[in-house]
């Protein structure tokens, strides 16, 4: 179905479901997903996540329902896990063109564009689970996909840098307005610049904008009330931007070590809770912990 501006969805998935061994895995899964677009597909383990990113790239075919493709699109895909030798020496420029040709120039700029050129030499054994996430984001983007899917792009990755990634994929999805596929376990932040959340638990249970999902009685009877209440919105405002070394420069373009609350550069919400190193344009724990969303 054609949407306000005309345009088609990349991939449209109807009542699509996988049966395994006589069990269904995952069924009913109702999802359309455009260019510039972010969904984001959250559920408990083994709720189907991955099976539904898989039907939606054509990994697999559907038992029952439909998936369609426009066709010739290219997917950009970061796999949850990554089936590679991890005792043999590998440099990250290597990585990048195991299983894509790609010259110099291009992996110089895609390892550029996720904020770690200066790692082209180093050893993915040695990477932080940050360095590592960027280093197979820019695998993927490298192959200019119009869609990107993210199996868990935040494992392994601290607070603060699970907040620079999320920045990062919000400025992939600007600049080059592929449309992005977002899987995720962690209930704690689903970014507000996801257009739809889909919560699975082998079917959609239900659907909406972060805001919607978060307050969803369906949500909140499979996760839990508490859980329910760890559902964070990530509030993204860019008044400030977490660099690749880790340092944070701020609107007025200074850059400081950290960003903390009432440094200056914030209008700061203190709530005497847990992580707070939540202040305007960080929405995330501290939000969970009051149950909602907070805006400025
Ligand atoms: N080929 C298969 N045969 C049988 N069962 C499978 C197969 N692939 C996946 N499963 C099962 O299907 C269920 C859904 O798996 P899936 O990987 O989609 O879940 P997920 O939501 O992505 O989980 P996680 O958060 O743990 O990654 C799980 O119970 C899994 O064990």
């Amino acid at each position: 179905m054609l949407n306000i501006s005309g345009e088609a969805p990349l991939v449209t998935l109807r009542n699509a479901g996988i049966q395994r061994g006589g069990r269904w895995l995952v069924r009913g899964v109702e999802l359309e997903l455009r260019k510039g677009e972010i969904v984001t597909l959250i559920g408990p383990n083994g709720s189907g996540k991955s099976t539904t990113a898989k039907m939606a790239i054509g990994v697999l075919k559907p038992d029952e329902g439909s998936v369609e493709r426009l066709r010739d699109f290219t997917v950009g895909y970061v796999p949850q896990k990554l089936a590679v030798d991890w005792t043999m020496p590998l440099s990250v420029e290597r990585l990048m063109t195991l299983t894509v040709k790609l010259s110099k120039r291009e992996v110089d700029a895609a390892l550029d564009a996720v904020g770690i050129a200066h790692l082209a030499r180093a050893q993915v054994q040695n990477l932080s689970g940050g360095e590592f996430q960027r280093a197979l984001l820019a695998r993927a983007m490298a192959r200019k996909p119009d869609l990107l899917v993210l199996d868990e792009p935040v494992q392994g990755v601290d607070f603060a840098g699970e907040i620079a990634l999320y920045d990062l994929i919000s400025d992939i999805r600007r600049k080059t307005g592929c449309g992005i596929l977002l899987i995720s376990h962690d209930l704690h932040v689903v970014m507000a610049e996801t257009d739809t959340v889909v919560c699975l638990n082998g079917h959609v249970c239900c659907r909406g904008t972060p805001d919607i999902v978060s307050q969803s009685p369906e949500y909140q009877r499979l996760f839990g009330v508490a859980a329910a209440r760890t559902l964070a919105v990530y509030n993204h405002r860019h008044d400030h931007t977490h660099l690749p070394d880790g340092r944070v420069q701020h609107q007025d373009g200074s850059i400081t070590d950290n960003c903390h609350p009432g440094d200056g550069h914030h209008h700061d919400h203190d709530h005497g809770e847990k992580h707070h190193h939540q202040h305007h344009g960080e929405g995330t724990a501290s939000t969970a912990l009051n149950g909602g969303r907070h805006d400025g």
